[in-house]
């Protein structure tokens, strides 16, 4: 979907794809043609009267004349019918489409973005973008844009017509529209501060909710339940508030704006009966004017209250257009042959211009082989792993795989070549077999099963009530930690990718689960590239290569040996654990 500003205006102002454009002009000439066909009724019916009256004028009824009107009226209605049977296909069907075709758009764009994103935008901002802007843009392009356009124009061929036959009349008829309009266009600015102050409103009760639900244990455990009430009261409180001072401002603005619309149908009727009185126009005529009046003035009151809407979807818009115009990462899909991964003086910072959380690296992971980083906490270790898989550019230097450097590499391509099993392990609320099965969706059956086996999975899957077809629920919260760990190792399993990240994955577990891990990582990590993270040293003493960071900087790098005759960061790391742990090696 491109969404550029030297578009339609149209396209560009509702933000609309180019077959969301094409079906709101299609929209607007079914709207058209439905505002006409409305017409086929009352033309009828002055027909009817006119017949029915002849006999005042010493005139006789034909009745032949009646039957026809009666059948004209019966096709009238079918065809009223199927004008707006094409209508709402073209209105609602199309405007469900568009949204749907948007959100997967934006739901496309964000999977590119680095996750720095992710860092300044919350994910409520992020739902709201995705359901609730869209949301608007729905509800304005279903009923408020075709419908508003449609009635412009019918209104405007409908002005000229009149003008043709009594320009009095017509005039009498048309002159408050314009001032009725005004009304609404001049509040435009009110309307939209009101609606982006409910607008933040809502945004920030709708966090306040998912941070309630989404702590609700630690609420209870801390007994916070008053202080996080409170909060989330307030939020709700001031969202109330300002969704009554908005509607209250439009309320104001656009009933001011009816009753001058209101007003028009006084003065048809003041101008009309003045200019019947003075032989100026004949009764029948004078009725038809009266007819259109109330015809065309019910659209136009509807239109009146619903223009406050396109102020309001602005809003949303401007929100959408701001997620789309961040720029995704991008880059080529170059095969990579070779796994050695290399560091050039690299420096990376996750707040721009302040200081550096990894500065100045330079090394090499070898291929085939089991790299461990370790130091301090918030020494940069799990930053540093996540540099390799492009989840942000580093600032200065480079990162090459195969001698390829990254930047270069399209981040899914790249993400082909990496399995990872991190402590914060997301299962979706799905299947355990499918939860496997994310990590290589071509895999067979029995691929799935052996990644189970391999991650020593099998045996309390098979203790659940529905194996492999046990729902999961929300992150899969009713497994334990360690049952969690070793499904995402299945998963990693299935993916069977040449490169590893590990980060932390034995951190908190009792001694037994502990070893059901190590034993899946074992058969995980067998001739891949490893990258591990993990504090308990011992576990990674007969790592190929060590590199310990200390403030985003490498202190020192070799083999656990080396590293603990040089008596500096690493042996001191390791002295303390052993002392605490009471370990031997
Ligand atoms: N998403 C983020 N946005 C901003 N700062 C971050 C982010 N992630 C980490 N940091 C900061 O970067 C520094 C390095 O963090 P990192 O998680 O890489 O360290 P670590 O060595 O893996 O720590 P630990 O062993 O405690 O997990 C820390 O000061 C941390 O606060």
């Amino acid at each position: 979907m491109e969404k550029t500003r030297k578009e339609p205006y149209l396209k560009n102002a509702m933000f609309l794809t180019d077959k969301g454009y094409k079906d709101l002009k299609k929209a607007i000439f079914a709207c058209t043609i439905t505002n006409f066909s409305m017409f086929i009724p009352a033309s009828i019916m002055l027909f009817a009267i006119m017949e029915i009256v002849k006999p005042f004028n010493n005139e006789s009824i034909s009745w032949l004349k009646l039957w026809g009107l009666f059948a004209a009226g019966i096709f009238g209605f079918i065809l009223i019918f199927i004008c707006n049977k094409n209508d709402y296909k073209k209105t609602y069907v199309a405007s469900y489409l568009e949204s749907k075709n948007t959100r997967i758009a934006i739901a496309e764009h964000i999977r590119k973005l680095p996750m720095s994103l992710f860092n300044s935008k919350d994910l409520t901002e992020l739902t709201t973008n995705m359901m609730g802007d869209v949301e608007t843009s729905e509800h304005v392009l279903s009923h408020v844009y075709p419908q508003l356009i449609a009635n412009g124009i019918s209104v405007t061929i409908i002005c000229i017509m009149l003008s043709f036959y009594d320009w009095r009349m017509s005039l009498a008829i048309f002159i408050s529209v314009p001032i009725a309009l005004f009304i609404i266009v001049a509040s435009r600015k009110i309307q939209q501060f009101l609606g982006k102050r409910h607008a933040v409103a809502k945004l920030e009760a709708s966090g306040q909710v998912q941070e309630y639900i989404e702590g609700i244990k630690v609420i209870k455990a801390c007994t916070l339940d008053g202080e996080k009430s409170e909060k989330l009261n307030n939020a709700l409180l001031n969202m109330k508030k300002l969704a009554i001072q908005t509607e209250l401002g439009s309320g104001i603005f656009v009933a001011s704006s009816q009753m001058i619309l209101q007003a028009g149908i006084g003065l048809t009727i003041f101008v009309g009966t003045t200019l019947l009185a003075g032989g100026q126009i004949e009764l029948i005529p004078l009725l038809a004017f009266l007819l259109i009046v109330t015809r065309i003035y019910g659209p136009i009151n509807v239109e009146l209250q619903l223009l406050p809407e396109l102020f309001y979807h602005q809003i949303a818009i401007k929100r959408m257009r701001t997620l789309m115009d961040y720029v995704p990462m991008e880059g080529k899909e170059t095969p990579i042959e070779e796994y050695n991964i290399e560091f050039q003086d690299v420096d990376f910072s996750y707040n721009k211009g302040k200081e550096k959380t990894i500065s100045n690296i330079s090394t090499t992971i070898p291929a085939n082989s089991i790299t461990a980083l370790v130091g301090p906490s918030g020494s940069g270790k799990s930053t540093l792993s996540r540099l390799v898989a492009r989840f942000w550019d580093v600032d200065k230097g480079k990162i090459t795989i195969g001698g390829v450097d990254i930047k270069n590499l399209d981040p899914e391509h790249l993400m082909g070549y990496m399995s990872f099993v991190f402590q914060d392990v997301v299962l979706f609320n799905d299947t355990i077999y499918n939860n496997i099965n994310i990590g290589n969706m071509n895999a067979t059956k029995e691929e799935v099963i052996a990644a189970a086996k391999a991650a020593r999975c099998d045996e309390f899957i098979n203790k659940l009530p529905d194996g492999y077809n046990t729902l999961l629920g929300e992150n899969g919260n009713t497994l334990s930690g360690g049952e969690r760990q070793r499904l995402s190792i299945a998963r990693a399993l299935l993916k069977d990718a040449p490169i590893v990240l590990l980060d932390e994955a034995t951190a908190s577990l009792d001694p037994e689960s502990e070893e059901h891990i190590q034993q899946a990582i074992g058969e995980l990590i067998k001739g891949k590239t490893v990258i591990v993270i993990a504090h308990k040293l011992r576990t990674i003493a007969k790592a190929d290569k060590i590199i310990v960071l200390d403030k985003g900087e490498i202190a020192e790098e070799g083999i656990h040996e080396i590293l603990m005759t040089k008596k500096g960061l690493y042996h001191k790391l390791f002295s303390i654990q052993q002392e605490s742990m009471g370990w031997s090696v």
